[in-house]
C-alpha cells in the first residue's frame, strides 16, 4: 500500500491516527544534513536524517532504534529545535515548528524537553543541584501566571507580582490550563490556583471592582525568586531525591542520582514531549529499573510524551508502545511495539532481534548477521539505503546465480564505491588519465579474494572484468555503476516508500505482494547457505 502523498499516511495508518486522536507531532520527509565544507573541506554533507516521516500521539512512548551513527540523536535534536533541519516539516496543531522565531519558537521550546545519556556530562559541576534545576525556568523567565475570570462574560485583569495583566477583549485563558481562576459570583469570589503550582490559594490576594465590567486585582505574595526555588524543590524532591540534596553538586551524586536530576531539569517547564537519549545505557542494570519506573510514572502523571532512544532492544520493548527502527538516516520500520518484534516487516529490524536470545521474535533460523559495516552517511547509495547489506535484497533476473555469488557482486561493488570515496580516487583518476597503472594489484586482489571461489557464466564474468578495468583506469564510479547496471534490481535503483505490512509500516519492496515475505526469504537463503 503506496502512503497518501497528502498526509504521508497509509489508510491503515490513518485508521490508527483516528484511534489516537490528532498526532502531537507530524513529521514528513525531514532532512538535517550537516555541511562542513569550507575553503579546506569539500566533502559533502553528512545526512544524519534523510527523509523521515512519522507521527507522534499523545501520551505514547516511540521506541527509537538503529545502530550507532543512524541519526538517532540528531532526529531527536531536530524535533526539539535544536538542530535546523535541512528540510522537510514539523507539525504541531497545525504549525510547522522547524518556522517558529521569537516568542512563537520560545513557546515551542518549553513544550519539549530533552534527557541526555550521560549526566555526568549534561550537568555542570560548578552549579548546585537547585540551580541547575532552576536554570531552565530563569532562562525562560518563568513564571507568567495566567489568570481567568469566569462566571462574568467580560472582566478586566490587573496583577502585580509575576501575572499577566490582560484587559477585557484579549483572548481569554481556558480555566482548565490558567494558572489561576477567579469565579466572580454574586457578591463575592472564589479563587483557585492550578494545582502544579508551588503556590497556594492564601499566596494569592484577589479583590474584584465590581462596577458594570468587573476589574478583578490578583497579588502574588511570593517573589519570582521563591517560586522558582519551592518550584525546583517540588520537582527534585518529586524524581525521588530529598530537599537536603538541593545543594549539593552533581559529583556528590551517583549516576543513577544524576541521571534524576536530569530529569527534574528536563520536567522544569511542564513540557508535554520529551526526547529520552539512552536516558539509561550508563547505569547499573538495578539503576536502570528504577529509572525507567520513573519515567513511566512521570509520564502517567503528567501525561508526557516520549521518544525514547536505545540501543537495548529489551528496554525498549518494556518500556515502548511502538517502536522505530533507523538505519542510515531514515525510519525503517515503526509499528506497535509487538507487532515489530512478533514479527518484524524490515531485514534489519529482523536482523536486529535475530541478535538477542529470547527477544520474543519467532524467528527460529541462525542469527542474521549484517556484512560490512553501514555505508557512509556522506554517500549514501542510490536505490534503498539498506541494499548494500540486505539478506533478504531482492535479486536480478538478468543472472541465475546463488546467493553468496550475489553477495560477492555486492560486496566488490562496495570495494569500487568505497574507494571512490576515498581521498586516492582524485589522484587514481589523474594517474588513470595519464595511462599509469592504479593499484592494479589491490583491484585484482579484491576480485580474486570476493569471486576466486565462485564460478560466473561468461557473461557476468565478462562484466567483473570490464569493472575491474574501469577501476585499474581510476574510474572506480564508473566501476561500481557497472556491476550495478548488470547485476544490480529495484533494491539498488529505487528508494522504497513506506507499505503497511501488518500493523506496522516498512521501507522495503518485500511489503509489496508480489514479493515473497522477508522471514521467508532470509530463511529459505539460509538453508540454501547450509547445503
Ligand atoms: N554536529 C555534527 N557535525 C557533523 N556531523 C555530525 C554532527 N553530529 C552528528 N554527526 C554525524 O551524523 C551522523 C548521525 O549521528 P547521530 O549522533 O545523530 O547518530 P546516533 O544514531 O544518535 O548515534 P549514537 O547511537 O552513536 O549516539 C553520524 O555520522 C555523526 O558522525
Amino acid at each position: 500500500m503506496t502512503p497518501d502523498p497528502a498526509t504521508g499516511q497509509t489508510a491503515g495508518h490513518a485508521d490508527e491516527g483516528e484511534a489516537r486522536g490528532e498526532p502531537l507531532l507530524s513529521v514528513r520527509d525531514l532532512r538535517t544534513y550537516y555541511d562542513e565544507r569550507s575553503i579546506f573541506s569539500r566533502s559533502p554533507p553528512v545526512k544524519a536524517v534523510d527523509g523521515v516521516s512519522f507521527d507522534v500521539f499523545e501520551g505514547e512512548t516511540i521506541g527509537l532504534v538503529g545502530e550507532s551513527g543512524c541519526g538517532k540523536t540528531t532526529l531527536g535534536r531536530t524535533l526539539l529545535g535544536l538542530e535546523e533541519p535541512t528540510s522537510g516539516t514539523i507539525t504541531a496543531e497545525g504549525t510547522d515548528v522547524t518556522d517558529l522565531s521569537g516568542a512563537e519558537a520560545r513557546e515551542w521550546q518549553q513544550r519539549v524537553g530533552m534527557v541526555f545519556q550521560d549526566p555526568q556530562e549534561s550537568l555542570n559541576d560548578r552549579q548546585t543541584v537547585g540551580q541547575i534545576v532552576r536554570e531552565p525556568l530563569e532562562a525562560h523567565d518563568w513564571p507568567t501566571l495566567s489568570v481567568a475570570v469566569t462566571g462574568v462574560d467580560e472582566a478586566s485583569v490587573s496583577g502585580s507580582g509575576p501575572v499577566e495583566d490582560r484587559t477585557a477583549g484579549d483572548s481569554v485563558p481556558d480555566p482548565e490550563s490558567a494558572d489561576i481562576t477567579v469565579d466572580v459570583a454574586e457578591g463575592g469570589h472564589d479563587v483557585t490556583v492550578r494545582e502544579r503550582l508551588p503556590l497556594d490559594r492564601s499566596d494569592v490576594t484577589v479583590s474584584v471592582d465590581d462596577a458594570g465590567r468587573p476589574t478583578v486585582s490578583v497579588t502574588v505574595e511570593k517573589s519570582v525568586a521563591e517560586l522558582r526555588r519551592d518550584r525546583a524543590e517540588a520537582l527534585i524532591t518529586r524524581v525521588g531525591l530529598n530537599e537536603e540534596h538541593v545543594r549539593r553538586y552533581p559529583h556528590q551524586f551517583s549516576g543513577g542520582q544524576r541521571q534524576r536530576v536530569g530529569i527534574a531539569r528536563a520536567l522544569a517547564l511542564e513540557p508535554d514531549f520529551l526526547v529520552l537519549d539512552e536516558p539509561v545505557s550508563a547505569l547499573d542494570v538495578s539503576v536502570q529499573a528504577r529509572i525507567i519506573n520513573l519515567l513511566e510514572e512521570l509520564q502517567a502523571e503528567f501525561g508526557l510524551t516520549y521518544l525514547f532512544i536505545a540501543h537495548d532492544l529489551s528496554v525498549v520493548r518494556h518500556i515502548a508502545d511502538r517502536v522505530a527502527v533507523m538505519y542510515l538516516g531514515n525510519v525503517v520500520e515503526i509499528g506497535p511495539t509487538e507487532s515489530v518484534f512478533g514479527d518484524p516487516a524490515h531485514p534489519y529490524t529482523l536482523s536486529l532481534l535475530s541478535a538477542i536470545p529470547g527477544s520474543g521474535s519467532p524467528w527460529d533460523g541462525e542469527r542474521v548477521t549484517l556484512r560490512g559495516t553501514p555505508p557512509s552517511p556522506r554517500d549514501p547509495p542510490d536505490g534503498c539505503s539498506f541494499a548494500t547489506r540486505c539478506p533478504a535484497k531482492i535479486r536480478s533476473e538478468e543472472f541465475d546465480l546463488p546467493e553468496a555469488t550475489w553477495r560477492a557482486l555486492d560486496e566488490l561493488r562496495v570495494v569500487f564505491r568505497t574507494r571512490a570515496r576515498g581521498d586516492d580516487s582524485a589522484l587514481d583518476r589523474a594517474k588513470g588519465a595519464l595511462g599509469l597503472d592504479v593499484d592494479a594489484d589491490a583491484v585484482d586482489e579484491a576480485v580474486d579474494e570476493l569471486l576466486g571461489d565462485h564460478s560466473l557464466p561468461s557473461e557476468a564474468e565478462r562484466v567483473v572484468d570490464e569493472a575491474a578495468a574501469l577501476a585499474k583506469g581510476g574510474d572506480d564510479r564508473e566501476a561500481a555503476d557497472r556491476l550495478r547496471e548488470a547485476f544490480g534490481s529495484r533494491c539498488d535503483r529505487e528508494a522504497p516508500d513506506a507499505v503497511a505490512v501488518g500493523d506496522a509500516e516498512s521501507r522495503c519492496f518485500r511489503g509489496e505482494s508480489d514479493y515473497r515475505g522477508v522471514s521467508e526469504t532470509i530463511a529459505a537463503r539460509q538453508r540454501e547457505g547450509e547445503r
